[in-house]
């Protein structure tokens, strides 16, 4: 995966092809036949549209600001990228975990705990499917680790340092958002969500529904659409894979264009379901050096400069563990919820008090 290639479309990757060794050289991919029932994706699926339509009053009730683990529900328009408003709306789920935070522990421990869920009765059988899509994707990123590290020139368990040494769902908590972008119409911002970067090694995206909208920067720096293609996932590189590898894996910049109902477009919002696989809170990336080998790094030096991506974020992986990294990126975008449960932090980021939007990147 060394490569950050001048794609001028985002390439097609089968996930049968891929586990019998044949690596990518890509940091944006399509993953064709990924092993996870066709039920579990339908079922999410047809659940999406059900629960953004909830009463505000119900969704309202699981807002993140209740939670320490940044985990809910946020209303539309609440965050911002870039410093323009993101036009989104979305909730932020969990696999199953218990926390490991105790006082006198690092705080960034506090993120990995309890999700909230909507009232079962208004929505029976939700927080089952959206927990079965999270644990069986999540055990798709932990395999894909592995491909990842082959890609890399390293053993089979060449990341694992980074995962506590078990991969598994069980030991390190998974997180999906449901996102829904409605279609904007009249001129003006079309920002779905502005470019930025992904936080942790790796994320597995899927399209919801046949919208176009997401972008990714190439190495020239031009945008280029990756339109949805139905049974397979989107997965990117984040910056704390970028990090790993000392820049060999690039992280890929991206965007959301908002929909629009006008003629010749697909009707209604767009959905979609990020799952971004977490690493190890306490590992400092920045202290495991990896050592690839030549070729891998020549390929890497061949390619030549990247041009400066739109984005910026999470630089703090050069210093802190990445737990403190991801409590950052939090706290930068949810300043109302870090007001409330990291009053500290919260002062230290922003010491002129609650602005009107959170920024993340
Ligand atoms: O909605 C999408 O397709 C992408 C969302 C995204 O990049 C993010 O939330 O980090
Ligand atoms: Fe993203």
């Amino acid at each position: 995966m060394p490569v950050f290639d001048d794609f001028t479309s985002v390439p097609v990757l089968d996930y049968d092809l891929l586990k019998t060794g044949i690596g990518s050289n890509h940091s944006f991919l399509y993953l064709a036949n990924p092993p996870v029932p066709r039920d579990t994706i339908d079922n999410l699926i047809s659940y999406i549209p059900r629960v953004f339509a909830l009463p505000q009053e119900e969704k309202d009730k699981i807002a993140m600001r209740n939670s320490q683990c940044f985990l809910g529900y946020n209303r539309f328009g609440s965050e911002f990228t870039k410093g323009s408003t993101d036009l989104r709306e979305q909730f932020d789920f969990a696999s199953p975990y218990i926390s490991r935070w105790e006082p006198g522990k690092p705080e960034y421990l506090r993120l990995w705990g309890d999700s909230q869920w909507p009232d079962d009765k208004l929505i029976p059988g939700f927080r089952q499917t959206v927990e079965t899509y999270i644990n069986q994707v999540g055990e798709l990123s932990f395999k894909f680790v592995s491909l990842t590290a082959e890609a890399l020139g390293l053993p089979p368990n060449g990341l694992d340092k980074f995962y506590d040494n078990i991969p598994t769902v069980a030991n390190i908590q998974q997180r999906c958002k449901l996102v829904k972008y409605p279609p904007i119409n009249e001129g003006g911002s079309k920002q779905g969500v502005g470019p930025h970067y992904d936080a942790s090694f790796l994320t597995f995206l899927l399209q919801a529904s046949p919208h176009e909208g997401l972008q990714v920067q190439n190495i020239r720096g031009e945008w280029i659409p990756a339109s949805p293609i139905p049974g397979t996932f989107v997965v990117n590189i984040g910056k704390g894979l970028e990090t790993a590898t000392r820049g060999v894996a690039k992280a890929t910049s991206h965007r959301v264009v908002s929909p629009s109902d006008g003629s010749g477009s697909v009707p209604g919002p767009r959905y979609s379901v990020p799952l971004f696989q977490n690493i190890s809170q306490t590992v400092r990336v920045c202290d495991e050096i990896l050592t690839l080998p030549e070729e891998v790094i020549e390929l890497a030096r061949t390619r030549g400069d990247v041009a400066p991506s739109d984005s910026i974020n999470f630089s703090e992986y050069d210093r802190d563990p990445s737990g403190q990294v991801n409590l950052i990126g939090r706290i930068k975008s949810h300043p109302d919820v870090a007001e409330r449960h990291y009053p500290e932090l919260f002062k230290h980021y922003f010491p002129n008090g609650l602005p009107s939007h959170g920024n993340a990147y």
